[in-house]
């Protein structure tokens, strides 16, 4: 379980999300496992694992999209399924696969989300126009939503999750289908969010991603935490991807592994 820097945090200052005994099940499925993590505030912090490993599950209980079968999901110290109102409120979200209004154009969304947080009028005009250029999109503003690609549904989605400046940020795959250079606009606006004292969560299947990226990280597989801390914690004198593939147990395929692929006698 990861615990790291919570001793030297003050008892005032609860972790920006604190996820404990976290199980869900989806019929025999045992999606999360009873799943431990605990964020400092003020980090950026990367959840990596294989495909299936419950990462999507976690996020979805702790930004209260999905009910736990057991378990307790905090947001800086307010319980995400008894305060719903008071955690949700702390934070921004980009779910994976979110469903947009995509009727409005990328303008009106964020008007429409800022307008949902209470931002002042003014406040969202002015944050509009600098997240949809620091994400190139100041030229699709006025485009519905419905006609953006993968790539800028999921920048226009960042900016949502931004635009009223929550302490705590939760993204699940937020550099999907991003080209490089927004990747590069995203990674800046992260870094300078967190600089400010804001927390990011977020998951990848990046791992330089998240070694050029993130503080801290967690591994999970089968619903669990199999290793936490800090990417030299983590890592050790490894890369990330070389200690990601030990943790999780890769094995090559054998030689004779699809070897009807790499046949040049094909049927056709
Ligand atoms: N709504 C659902 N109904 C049934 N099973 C589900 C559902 N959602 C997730 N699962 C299962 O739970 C497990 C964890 O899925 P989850 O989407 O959380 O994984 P993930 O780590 O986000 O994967 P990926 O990296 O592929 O996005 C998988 O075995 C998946 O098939």
């Amino acid at each position: 379980m990861f615990t790291g820097g919570m001793s030297e945090l003050p008892r005032s200052r609860p972790p920006a999300l604190a996820l404990t005994g976290l199980v869900k099940r989806f019929g025999t499925k045992v999606a999360v496992d009873g799943l431990q993590l605990t964020v400092p505030s003020g980090c950026l912090f990367g959840l990596v694992g294989p495909n299936g490993a419950g990462k999507t599950t976690t996020l979805s209980m702790a930004t209260g999209l999905l009910r736990p079968d057991a378990g307790r999901a905090e947001i800086l110290g307010r319980d995400v399924w008894s305060d719903p109102a008071g955690a949700k409120g702390l934070i921004g979200m980009l779910p994976d696969g979110m469903r947009l209004f995509d009727r409005l154009t990328g303008q009106e969304l964020l008007r429409y989300v800022g307008l949902l947080r209470r931002v002042p009028e003014t406040d969202i005009v002015s944050r509009s126009a600098e997240l949809l250029a620091a994400l190139g999109l100041a030229d699709d503003a006025n485009t519905l939503v419905v006609e953006y690609s993968a790539g800028m549904t999921k920048k226009i989605g960042l900016a949502c999750a931004l635009i009223h400046a929550p302490r705590l940020v939760i993204l699940d795959e937020p550099f999907e289908s991003v080209d490089p250079v927004s990747g590069e606009h995203i990674r800046t606006i992260l870094r300078g969010y967190v600089a400010g004292g804001g927390t990011v969560v977020l998951s990848s299947h990046v791992m330089e991603l998240v070694e050029s990226l993130c503080d801290q990280l967690a591994v999970v597989a089968q619903g669990r935490v199999l290793a936490a801390g800090t990417l030299d914690q983590v890592r050790g004198s490894s890369s990330l991807q070389q200690r990601f593939l030990e943790l999780v147990g890769y094995t090559a395929a054998g030689e004779e592994a699809l070897s009807w692929l790499r046949s040049s006698s094909g049927s056709s």
